[in-house]
């Protein structure tokens, strides 16, 4: 039994205490990874893929070589291709594919899960078109069902290897629900471990507005960093990044408090500084002039910030909620804007007052020498 075990229930109680089975659908590298976690904090875990040659390989050689290698997949841990069996062997499950597919693999579910079963949302995104939040996502598809989601400052290959890591876990808590009955305190159960270590949050909004727009952030800040910016240009873009992660969390509901936490600071601040990041990644090769078809050598990678550049704008656009840094990642990655232009447009804006009740712009604008002398240091 680990330590996380006491005191909020026991596995063998109905309504509390860790999920004895959890499921994990994706087995992607942070799906993996969670899957492992789940396994050394002792819990029954079934992992999903579609890849049916892949899980036949994890089978055999108990590690996911494609996305997690050099991790071992712990005797817990039962690979399967068949979202039936996953279904069917889950008290709880935990969702880590792409955002772009999480109607698809929620509304695959529904037929299958257990009434009452829990899903947790892992991945960090907007819908497009729908601009709805990935629990919104399953919440249509999985009417009636506890939901929460996952997220948090996490490389999957560090949180595998053991490095100390923390998330945060979020679901509604329901009027009346003793809190330890929630579906985030039974997850954060399940999964705590003397390295990996969960906090519990009632603010499902926040959690995944950070999540979503962080990548976007990051692309932007991996912009400057590949066109030659440095420190105070991350600096900058981390600080101004992390206030239009508020106002667009404020303004669907969520609360400002949530974005310094874990899922808001601490992702943005992970993703903007390590290049471990494929969103950060992506930005500094675009930065340094590289066509985005030749980006990570043409291979597909998931960049979850790019698709997002979009649906995160579209919502911020229908909420009215300004977010100047997401808007100039969103021209260059998919309007074609020029990478130098429209930086040298986003740095001499009017001038704005940073306490937002100033509510203050002020015309300044550079002189175009300056203004082309930026454009040009940019591809
Ligand atoms: N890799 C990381 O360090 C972390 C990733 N995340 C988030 O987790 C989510 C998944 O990312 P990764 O695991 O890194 O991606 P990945 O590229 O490592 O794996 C993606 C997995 O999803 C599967 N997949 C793709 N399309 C699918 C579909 N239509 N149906 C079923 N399966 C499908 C792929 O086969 C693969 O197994 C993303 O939203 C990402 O932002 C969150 C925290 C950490
Ligand atoms: O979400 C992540 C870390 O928390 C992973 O970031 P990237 O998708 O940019 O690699």
């Amino acid at each position: 039994m680990n330590a996380f075990d006491t005191g909020l229930g026991s596995a063998s109680s109905a309504r509390s205490g860790p999920y004895a089975r959890v499921g994990v659908v994706g087995a992607g590298a942070w799906g993996t990874a969670l899957a492992v976690i789940a396994a050394r904090a002792g819990r029954a875990v079934t992992l999903w893929g579609r890849d049916e040659a892949a899980i036949a390989e994890m089978i055999e050689t108990r590690e996911n070589a494609r996305y997690l290698p050099g991790i071992t997949l712990p005797a817990e841990i039962n690979p399967t291709a068949d979202l039936k069996e996953l279904a069917r062997d889950s008290d709880a499950v935990l969702i880590v594919t792409p955002s772009e597919t999480i109607r698809e693999i929620t509304r695959a579910l529904a037929p299958l899960l257990p009434d009452g079963v829990p899903v947790v949302l892992c991945a960090k995104g907007i819908e497009a078109g729908s601009g709805l939040l990935m629990s919104g996502v399953a919440a249509e598809e999985l009417p009636g069902r506890p939901i929460g989601a996952l997220s948090g400052p996490t490389f999957a290959d560090e949180a595998a290897a053991g490095h100390l890591t923390a998330v945060t876990i979020a679901s509604d808590f329901p009027a009346g629900m003793p809190a330890a009955e929630t579906p985030a305190a039974r997850m954060a159960l399940s999964l705590g471990t003397a390295n990996f270590r969960p906090y519990i949050s009632d603010d499902l909004v926040g959690v995944e507005v950070g999540g979503a727009v962080k990548n976007v952030v990051a692309i932007a800040c991996g912009i400057a960093a590949g066109a030659g910016f440095a420190a105070n240009t991350r600096a900058a873009l981390i600080t101004r990044g992390l206030d239009e992660m508020k106002r667009l969390a404020e303004a669907i509901g969520g609360r400002r408090e949530t974005v310094t936490g874990l899922a808001g600071v601490g992702d943005l601040t992970l993703t903007c500084s390590s290049t471990h990041s494929r969103n950060l990644s992506l930005g500094m090769q675009l930065g340094q002039g590289r066509p985005r078809a030749e980006c990570f050598d043409g291979r597909p990678v998931v960049v979850e910030g790019e698709a997002n550049a979009i649906s995160v704008t579209d919502l911020a656009r229908m909420k009215s909620v300004h977010m100047p840094i997401a808007e100039a990642v969103r021209a260059i990655l998919h309007e074609g804007a020029p990478i130098g232009q429209t930086f040298a447009r986003l740095w001499t804006r009017p001038i704005e007052a940073e306490p937002r009740a100033l509510q203050l712009a002020l015309d300044h604008p550079a002189p175009e020498s300056q203004v082309r002398d930026l454009a040009g240091r940019m591809p």
